[in-house]
């Protein structure tokens, strides 16, 4: 296992140079801020840090580093930002990056393409579960726990100098990571290299699960987008399953390999997450390649070969190819990621469904309270028509008289001769202008009136005036009476109730279209409102533009006979 620097242009890499000189900092992928800070200083495309990449001490000033007290080992301050780069340099990118390195791992049939910077070896299938927590995990409890265990193992103390050997269990690492170590030097890497900079997916795989935030459980079984989603998810999941079986027979992994040689596009890196799970679906695809054996323990890195008694190790080196499960796990990642999405879309489209039969099943409800609604309505309606007729009947059946006096045609009746010179006050009048209200105690006002004089055939007159206020259409003064015609003469008898509380008769003569009367008896009720009116005299004239004109003037008991009202009307029915 070798630990390289992931910057651009960095060929540092542990064991390289002086030991104690440069070390070898994690980056901090639990603090979403800072790595997008680190990730920012380093300045790499298409590239995504894992819990194996590193960045070594060189890219940090110096002020980045503490000393840990007991042994003044440097250690890198939680807030440290890389910002030491030469990216003058030609660039060499994210696959170009560590050629050298890469051209004797390369060698290797199974050797990690294009990704660089990281300790090589199987911590990438821990670093899949912890970079894009696998939502399936939430369903194996018991694999993860295993998996938990081996981040347990790497993660150790986020401060703690650590070897990249100790950040990887020895039960685990591939052979590339054992011959690599060899190549790096046995000697105390502890010292000499640290990861300080914290294992920050290294955390619990549970823990990682509950990032997820989606498991099986959040979707009903029921739907066929779900099943297919889900065994899409449990796919996925047997591919990273897979890598932690027994070891295959030999035969069987040389089979394997051969397959994968045929099927280069299956581990290819360039695939996008869909494309890998297309690419993936074959069985053996997703499956787990094995390295080329080889007996020699010194070996290049290119050349891995597991350790032949290492039986037990033999199903990591298999399935820990450093090139296979690199894509395996990105491209499982990469399909768990869509199928996430997935389960959200599917998820969220039946949450809208849902609502929408909600709102259906509502709406339904609302026409049907409607309907009845209308249906009361109509019954309202026949029974408002039943109640009317009803009522018709009744006040039929209550004024029996009534009924008979009414002539059955409203012909005019016949106006009686004795009424005859009075017959030009007949009809409806109406204020034309507004009259004039004045008195000697009183701010001088106006009025509107209506005038109604008819007969029914009878020797006399029937008269109302009412009167209202100009502007509020208020009643005011209202009267209403009789003027009688002494037959044979012009002497007139004007008989009138006031809604003050008087009842006065007047009487005077009518003299061609021009009636003068005056008090001759004033009446009042016993508490009608002060000054009370002692004589009152009154003129009605037909003028010559066929306007009726009347002219009011009284005495009270504290003013002589003064003029009170004036007021014009014009006729509105014959
Ligand atoms: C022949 C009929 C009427 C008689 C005998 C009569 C009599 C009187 C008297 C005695 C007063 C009290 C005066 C004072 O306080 O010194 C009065 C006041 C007044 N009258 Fe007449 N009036 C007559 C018709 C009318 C009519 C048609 C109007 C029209 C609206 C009218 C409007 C008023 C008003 C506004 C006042 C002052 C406020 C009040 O005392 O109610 N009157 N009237």
């Amino acid at each position: 296992m070798v630990i390289c620097c992931a910057a651009v242009n960095c060929s540092n890499r542990q064991g390289k140079g002086e030991k104690r000189a440069v070390s070898f900092h994690r980056f901090p992928l639990k603090d979403s801020k800072r790595l997008l800070q680190w990730l920012k200083a380093v300045q790499r495309d298409n590239w995504t840090p894992t819990k194996y990449s590193f960045l070594c001490s060189e890219h940090f000033t110096k002020d980045s580093f503490s000393k840990r007290l007991e042994d003044q080992h440097r250690l890198l301050k939680p807030t440290a930002v890389p910002s030491i780069f030469h990216l003058a340099e030609k660039k060499r990118g994210a696959r170009g990056h560590g050629s050298t390195r890469r051209k004797e791992s390369s060698k290797a049939p199974g050797a990690m393409r294009g990704r660089t910077g990281e300790v090589d070896g199987q911590g990438a299938a821990g670093s899949s579960s912890s970079l894009h927590p696998n939502p399936v995990a939430k369903l194996e409890p018991k694999k993860l726990k295993r998996a938990a265990g081996r981040d347990a193992t790497t993660s150790r103390s986020d401060h703690e100098t650590l070897s990249p050997a100790q950040a990887q269990p020895s039960s685990e690492r591939t052979s590339e990571d054992t011959v690599a170590t060899t190549e790096a030097g046995s000697q105390g890497e502890a010292e000499t290299s640290a990861a300080d900079a914290g294992d920050e997916n290294s955390g619990p795989a549970d823990s990682a699960a509950d990032r997820s935030g989606i498991s099986m459980d959040d979707f009903p079984p029921g739907s066929g987008a779900c099943r297919f989603i889900g065994s899409l998810h449990s796919y996925s999941f047997s591919s990273k399953h897979t890598r932690e079986r027994p070891p295959a027979p030999r035969e069987q992994v040389d089979r394997k390999r051969l397959k994968r040689d045929v099927e280069p596009s299956c581990s290819g890196s360039s695939l996008g997450p869909d494309k890998g799970l297309a690419h993936s679906l074959p069985s053996s695809s997703l499956t787990a390649t094995p390295q080329k054996p080889s007996q020699s323990s010194s070996a290049s890195p290119a050349d891995v070969t597991p350790q032949p008694a290492a039986e037990a190790v033999q199903s990591e080196h298999v399935d820990a190819s450093p090139m296979s499960i690199n894509e395996v796990i990105l491209s499982a990642s990469g399909a768990c990621r869509l199928i996430d999405s997935l389960h959200s879309y599917c998820f969220s489209s039946r949450q809208s469904k849902s609502q929408v039969c909600c709102l259906r099943e509502q709406v339904e409800k609302k026409n049907g309270e409607l309907k009845s609604l209308r249906q009361r309505v109509s019954r309202s309606d026949s029974q408002v028509r039943k109640l009317r007729e009803k009522l018709d009947e009744l006040q039929r059946a209550s004024s029996p008289y009534l009924n008979g006096l009414l002539p059955p045609i409203c012909e005019p009746p016949t106006m009686n001769p004795v009424v005859e010179p009075l017959s030009w006050m007949l009809g409806t009048w109406l204020s034309d202008p507004p009259g004039a209200g004045t008195f000697p105690t009183l701010q001088p006002f106006q009025y509107l009136e209506e005038v109604h004089i008819s007969h029914v055939g009878q020797p006399m007159l029937n008269f109302s005036f009412n009167a209202f206020h100009p502007d509020t259409r208020k009643p005011m003064h209202r009267e209403c009476g009789f003027i009688r015609l002494q037959p044979d003469t012009n002497k007139v008898a004007f008989v009138s109730a006031q809604n003050t509380g008087i009842v006065e008769v007047e009487e005077g003569e009518v003299n061609g279209q021009e009636l003068s009367i005056a008090s001759h008896s004033i009446a009042r009720i016993s508490f009608a409102k002060e000054p009370h009116v002692e004589q009152i005299t009154r003129k009605f004239r037909l003028n010559s533009e066929g306007k009726l004109e009347q002219t009011v003037s009284m005495a009270t008991t504290t003013q002589p006979m003064t003029q009170h009202l004036h007021i014009t009307y014009r006729k509105v029915t014959p």
